[in-house]
């Protein structure tokens, strides 16, 4: 694993949108994996920027959806789906069917979660995922003690998760749906490079127990510890909490080629 601490969101995002640039060089179709929440908005914007100013071609990425609400009304401006079409897809001037997510208003939720998962290996797997993480650990919405294993399928929210999240429900939490569909962890393990941002000190000591912790369930988002290829990009703040802070910093300015991630 890889940790690169940042001076803050702004340069955090700006990084890891050159470490999308420099995929989208490469492979012009990778499938990018994005996550939600106000974490990976700064990355989305630096992208947005470089695809406008010319210095990279996105018109043939594709983008797949890491989790969604269960039971929102189709369209709703807070479901992950409107979420992402509005911060990525379009901004990105994708076509709609460059863009993938689970069908969080399926009858038959458990079909839809098996089909989102085939459909992800159809796809060929996704070549970058971003993540955020919850203040508890979670990734995706697989809230602590979800199997390291698991694979896309349907999670109930912690109600802390609920309170974090009813900022964008008019902080009503009656608001915030209880049900969610999520890739699981052994999914999200799937894809080619797991990149998670986190910003603030809100998300220091989970950042803590997530980077120099012990794997487990209960921090969802330590196993990236068992991913070959996982970088953890934070600012100051999210990294206050790192005893190996100090040591972080040296490997990255000492990292013979050390432009991207
Ligand atoms: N499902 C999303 C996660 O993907 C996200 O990482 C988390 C943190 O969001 P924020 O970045 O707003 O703190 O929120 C939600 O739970």
């Amino acid at each position: 694993m890889e940790v690169v601490i940042v001076k803050d969101a702004k340069a955090g995002g700006e990084l890891i949108a050159d470490g999308i640039a420099d995929l989208l060089r490469r492979k012009p179709d990778a499938l990018l994996g994005v996550a939600t929440g106000s974490t990976p908005i700064p990355i989305y914007d630096a992208l947005t920027a470089q695809v406008r100013a010319g210095s990279v071609d996105a018109s043939r990425a594709r983008i797949a959806q890491l989790d969604e609400y269960v039971g929102l009304p189709a369209g709703h401006p807070e479901s992950y789906r409107s979420t992402v079409l509005r911060q990525v897809v379009e901004p990105l001037g994708l076509p709609a069917d460059h863009f993938m997510g689970p069908d969080g208003s399926a009858e038959d939720v458990q079909a839809a979660c098996e089909a989102y998962d085939k459909a992800l290996v159809d796809a060929g797997g996704v070549d970058l995922q971003i993540l955020g993480i919850g203040t508890d650990g979670h990734i995706g919405f697989n809230e602590p003690c979800s199997s390291l294993a698991s694979r896309t399928r349907i999670k109930t929210l912690t109600e802390q998760t609920r309170v974090d999240n009813a900022r964008f429900f008019d902080d009503d939490i009656d608001q915030v749906p209880h049900h969610v569909i999520t890739q699981g962890i052994g999914t999200i393990l799937e894809a080619r490079h797991l990149v998670l941002l986190a910003t603030g000190e809100g998300k220091a000591e989970a950042v803590a127990q997530t980077v120099e912790g012990p794997v487990a369930a209960l921090v969802p988002a330590s196993a990236l510890q068992l991913h070959p290829h996982a970088t953890v990009v934070v600012d100051e703040a999210a990294a206050s909490k790192l005893k190996l802070a100090d040591y972080f910093r040296h490997t990255y300015a000492s990292k013979p080629s050390w432009q991207g991630i």
